[in-house]
C-alpha cells in the first residue's frame, strides 16, 4: 500500500503541517514517523490533560478569572516561597478580586474581596466547603483523618461534630475557670522567669505552654506544671514542625504527582510527623484508656468521651489520634501566635501601653486582675487584640477551601476541583476599609464592640472584623475558646507589666517563622511590673 496515496488525512495533515514530505521515502520510514507522530500527538493530549485537569471555559464560553502567566510545569510556585501573601496581593491589585493561578496541575483561585467571599464561601458553601487531598498534609499527615483536612464528606460532618460538641460556646463556658487559671499561671511565670523586670525574657515559650495547657485541659483533662515539662517543647515542636509542612502553597509534592512517587524531604518529613502525632497524642489517650480501665476516676474531657463513644462512633485508633491531634496543634501554635505578635508589638508603642494601662486602671482598679465579665467595659483593650489580629493574623492563606461544581460567577468560570483561598492579607490592608492600613491603629476597632465569633455573622461582610477565622462552613469552630484565653492573657499582661524593647535589640516585626502558621522570630524584651500591687494580687 502507497502511503503517499492513503486517505489518512490526519497522518498527510500532519506531514504537510510539519512539511516533512519526502516524495522517496520509503514505507517503513513512514511507519516509523507515522507512529512517532501519533505516540507526541497522544503524549502532548494526555499533557495537556495532565497540566490543566479542569476545563478552562464553561459552557457559555465564560473563562477561568484572569491571573499571572506561570511557567511551564511548575504555575506560579517559584513566586510564592517565600511570604506568598505578599504575591497574592500584589496579583490581587492587577488581575482584581478574584484571579487565578495554576501550581504544576491544581488551579488555584484568589478571592481578595468580602462580598465575593461571601456569595462564593458562605452562601454557595455546598460548593466551596471541601478541602483539596493535599499530599503532604491530608494524605501523609492526617492519612485522611481528623477534621481540618477532610473532604467534605461523613467523616468530617462526624469528627466536626465530635469536636463541635467541646468547642461551642457553652462548652466554652464550663472551661472558663481553666483559662482564667492558666492565664494567671503565665503572669507568674513572666514574673518569675523575668526576674520582676531585672531579666530580659522570651515570651514565646511561655505564651505556648500557656495555650498547650488550655488545651491539654479540655482534650485529657491534664496540664504541664512548668516550662521544664518535656511534653512542652516536645508539643511546640510538634506544632511548628506542621506548621512547616503545611503551607497551602509551599509543597511542590502536593501539585506534581509524579514527586510523590519519588522518595523526596517533604514527604518523609510528613510521615515522621504522622507517627510523632500518634504516638504523642493518640499515646496519650491510651494512658487515659488505661486509667479509665483501671476504675480510676478520670476527669470529664475530651478523650474521655470519645473513647467512650468509639464504639458507637466507630473511631480506631488513628481517628481518636488525629482528633486529639486537631485541638493539640489547631488550638496551640494559633492563640500561642497571636500572644506571642502582641509582645512583640506593644513594647515598640509606649503611647498605646499607657492607654491601655489607663483604661484598665479606671475599670479594674489595682486589686484585682481583669476578668472575661471586664471585657465589654475595656474597649480599647478589645480593639488591640482586634488590630493585633488584623496585622498579624497568623494564617495569612487560612485553610484553602476546595470547590466540588462547576460555578460561574459574575462572568468568570470556577472549575471543579479548584482549590479557593480567602486572601485575608489584602482583605486586612484595604485602604478603602482601613485608613493608613500599614500603621498599627488601635483607634480603628474602638466602635466595634463585637467579638469576633460574633462579627463573623454580620449580614454585612465589609462591616466583619476582620477574617482571622476563615469564613462559611468550614470556620475555624475553635474560635470561642481562642478569643476568651486571647483577651485574658493580653488584657493581664497589660494589667500587670509595662513591657519595653531592649536597647540594641530590636524586634524584628516583618520576618516570621513557619510556611503555614506565623509567628514572630525569637526575641527579648523586658516585663517590669507596673507596681508592688502586681506580686500581692498574683499571690507571689
Ligand atoms: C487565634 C487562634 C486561631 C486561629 C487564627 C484559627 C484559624 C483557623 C482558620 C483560618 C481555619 C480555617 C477556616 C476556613 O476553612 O475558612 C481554622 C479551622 C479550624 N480550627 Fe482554628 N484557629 C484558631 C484557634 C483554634 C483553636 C483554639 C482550635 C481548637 C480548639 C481550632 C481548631 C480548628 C479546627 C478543628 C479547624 C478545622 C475546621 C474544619 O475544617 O471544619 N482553632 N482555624
Amino acid at each position: 500500500m502507497d502511503f503517499m496515496s492513503t486517505s489518512n488525512s490526519s497522518f498527510s495533515a500532519q506531514r504537510l503541517a510539519l512539511g516533512i514530505v519526502h516524495q522517496n521515502a520509503s514505507n517503513t520510514q513512514l511507519a516509523v514517523l507515522s507512529a512517532s507522530l501519533s505516540a507526541i500527538a497522544f503524549l502532548l493530549y494526555h499533557f495537556r490533560e495532565w497540566v490543566f485537569p479542569s476545563r478552562l471555559v464553561d459552557k457559555h464560553g465564560y473563562s477561568i478569572p484572569p491571573g499571572p502567566i506561570g511557567l511551564p510545569i511548575l504555575g506560579s510556585f517559584p513566586f510564592l516561597t517565600h511570604y506568598p501573601e505578599l504575591t497574592l496581593d500584589y496579583w490581587a491589585k492587577k488581575f482584581g478580586p478574584l484571579y487565578s493561578f495554576w501550581l504544576g496541575n491544581q488551579l488555584f483561585v484568589i478571592i481578595s474581596d468580602p462580598q465575593i467571599v461571601k456569595d462564593l464561601i458562605v452562601t454557595n458553601g455546598a460548593i466551596f466547603s471541601s478541602r483539596k487531598n493535599m499530599f503532604i498534609k491530608s494524605q501523609t499527615i492526617f492519612e485522611g483523618r481528623g477534621i481540618t483536612d477532610t473532604p467534605y464528606n461523613e467523616c468530617w460532618r462526624k469528627h466536626r461534630r465530635i469536636a463541635s460538641a467541646f468547642l461551642v460556646q457553652r462548652a466554652v463556658d464550663g472551661y472558663n475557670h481553666t483559662l482564667d487559671f492558666e492565664a494567671t499561671e503565665l503572669l507568674k511565670e513572666l514574673y518569675r522567669h523575668g526576674q520582676a523586670g531585672a531579666a530580659p525574657i522570651n515570651p514565646q515559650p511561655h505564651a505556648g505552654r500557656c495555650s498547650l495547657n488550655n488545651m491539654m485541659s479540655i482534650v485529657y483533662g491534664d496540664r504541664t506544671d512548668s516550662i521544664n515539662h518535656p511534653l512542652v517543647a516536645h508539643a511546640l515542636k510538634l506544632s511548628r514542625e506542621f506548621m512547616n509542612c503545611t503551607g497551602p502553597v509551599s509543597n511542590l509534592v502536593d501539585f506534581i504527582p509524579l514527586l510523590q512517587k519519588l522518595p523526596n524531604r517533604m514527604t518523609s518529613r510528613g510521615k515522621k510527623l504522622h507517627r510523632a502525632l500518634v504516638e504523642t497524642y493518640g499515646g496519650m489517650a491510651l494512658e487515659f484508656e488505661e486509667r479509665m480501665k483501671s476504675g480510676e476516676r478520670v476527669p470529664e474531657c475530651f478523650a474521655k468521651a470519645i473513647l467512650e463513644a468509639r464504639e458507637e462512633e466507630k473511631l480506631d485508633h488513628k481517628d481518636i489520634s488525629i482528633l486529639c491531634s486537631a485541638f493539640m496543634v489547631g488550638g496551640v501554635e494559633t492563640t500561642g501566635s497571636i500572644i506571642q505578635w502582641f509582645s512583640a508589638l506593644i513594647p515598640t508603642y509606649p503611647e498605646i501601653q499607657a492607654k491601655a494601662h489607663e483604661e484598665l486602671d479606671r475599670v479594674v482598679g489595682r486589686d484585682r486582675l481583669p476578668t472575661l465579665e471586664d471585657e465589654k467595659n475595656l474597649p480599647y483593650i478589645h480593639a488591640i487584640i482586634k488590630e493585633i489580629e488584623r496585622v498579624h493574623n497568623p494564617f495569612w492563606l487560612g485553610a484553602p477551601h476546595f470547590s466540588m461544581q462547576d460555578f460561574t460567577y459574575r462572568g468568570q468560570f470556577i472549575p471543579k476541583d479548584s482549590v479557593v483561598i480567602i486572601n485575608s492579607y489584602t482583605m486586612h490592608h484595604d485602604p478603602s476599609r482601613h485608613t493608613d492600613h500599614h500603621i498599627f491603629n488601635p483607634e480603628r476597632y474602638i466602635k466595634d464592640s463585637t467579638l469576633s465569633s460574633e462579627s463573623a455573622n454580620l449580614a454585612n461582610p465589609y462591616e466583619r472584623d476582620h477574617w482571622m477565622f476563615g469564613a462559611g462552613r468550614r470556620i475555624c469552630p475553635g474560635m470561642w475558646v481562642a478569643e476568651r484565653e486571647i483577651f485574658l492573657c493580653i488584657s493581664r499582661i497589660l494589667w500587670a507589666f509595662r513591657m519595653h524593647e531592649i536597647p540594641g535589640e530590636p524586634i524584628d516585626l516583618k520576618e516570621y517563622d513557619g510556611l503555614s502558621g506565623r509567628s514572630p522570630v525569637p526575641f527579648r524584651i523586658r516585663m517590669v511590673p507596673r507596681d508592688d500591687r502586681v506580686k500581692d494580687v498574683l499571690g507571689l
